[in-house]
């Protein structure tokens, strides 16, 4: 079937189609549409090596059963302000779990379209289940190629919801995936407030944290071309922490924060990336940063990755944390809503770093 650029909105986003439907009907090039000018493109000049001269540059790998725990931690704070990104191997998350969840994104993006139209906003019986395309489709000009569920967790009892809710071929993944990385989740925020000088983590405190969290399960179809395009453009996370499982394809680059090149994470089995979003580069008034980071689709394969961005509640107030205000350092960022800082990521198109701009001083 012949899809002309008047009707690819329509197929891709209207009908639920997605790219995937693209790729499956074998188009041969990029719609214009997906094809990005060619100075916001990464081009090679842009990416600095993982390895040069037999040295190992790329993001920290960090090991969760060192016995050495002050050292861990020291590495992890270390990595969060220098990088906001590092990987994290022995997290005692099971590799089953994470296997698991990759070939359940799998079954939900092979299901017919209709199966997956179901859960389009404008059909899905649940609000925090939502199967879309893109990032902000309503607001980019040019679009991503991806496809995403996003399964919100809002409540304490979000298992009742996604019991009733969540699609079927992903539903028992998901849920054990979130379950699974509860521990690994409130051990990095122990470690990273204490790396602020803040030892007790109260409820209150732990909501601010992590009291809601989405699980996107993503899918990058195998990309005509690849070079033209973003799967992900450069943005950095509206999360607290983001903890990311991405399969053997690879095609994830951060943006150093020295000197501000590209560089590729590149996949490890097992491992988790971890990266520091805008809400704790906020908490921590500037000492942790959320550094960009962007993904390019593969032109031989598709990939999946399912990141979990962990995050405070739709009532909470986020700016620098009380401690470090009390402690007399000056806040370079402002209270403001999440609910607004939220929304105002989710109305525009991905950006680099401009959204923590809402927060500024
Ligand atoms: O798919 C990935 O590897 C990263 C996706 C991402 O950065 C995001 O969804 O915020
Ligand atoms: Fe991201």
């Amino acid at each position: 079937m012949p899809i002309s650029p008047k009707n690819i909105k329509e197929f891709v986003q209207i009908q639920g189609h997605g790219v995937k439907g693209l790729a499956d009907i074998g188009i041969t090039s990029l719609p214009t549409q997906y094809i990005k000018p060619d100075d916001e493109r990464l081009n090679k000049q842009k990416i600095s090596l993982t390895k040069d001269n037999g040295e190992d540059h790329s993001i920290p790998i960090i090991d969760m059963s060192n016995s050495d725990t002050d050292a861990t931690e020291k590495l992890i704070c270390n990595a969060a302000e220098k990088w906001g990104f590092f990987q994290l191997v022995n997290h005692g998350v099971p590799l089953k779990v994470l296997e698991d969840v990759k070939a359940a994104t799998y079954r939900f993006f092979e299901m017919p379209v209709e199966e997956k139209a179901k859960y389009l906003a404008k059909n899905s019986p649940c609000k925090n289940v939502r199967y879309g395309t893109s990032f902000a489709p309503d607001f980019e000009k040019v679009f991503e190629w991806k496809d995403h569920l996003s399964l919100f967790v809002v409540s304490e009892d979000y298992e009742e919801e996604a019991l009733a809710y969540w699609p079927l071929p992903c539903r028992d993944e998901a849920l054990e995936y979130l379950k699974s990385t509860k521990n690994v989740i409130s051990n990095l925020c122990k470690i990273l407030m204490k790396g602020l000088n803040i030892h007790e983590i109260d409820e209150r405190k732990e909501s601010l944290l992590t009291g809601c969290k989405r699980i996107n399960l993503t899918y990058y179809p195998k990309c005509p071309n690849p070079e033209l395009t973003f799967g992900t453009g450069p943005h950095s996370d509206a999360s607290t922490l983001t903890i990311l499982l991405q399969d053997e394809v690879g095609g994830l680059y951060v943006r150093r924060l020295d000197d501000e090149s590209w560089i590729h994470v590149p996949p490890i089995s097992g491992a988790l990336v971890v990266n520091v979003g805008d809400v704790l580069q906020i908490f921590s008034n500037g000492k942790y940063k959320s550094a960009e980071h962007l993904v390019i689709p593969n032109g031989n394969k598709s990939r999946v990755s399912v990141p979990i961005f962990v995050h405070p509640t739709f009532n909470d107030i986020i700016g620098p944390l009380q401690e470090i205000v009390d402690r007399g350092d000056k806040p370079i960022y402002k209270d403001v809503s999440f609910l607004d800082y939220m929304k105002y990521f989710l109305s525009k198109p991905h950006d680099g770093k401009a959204t923590i701009d809402f927060a500024s001083i």
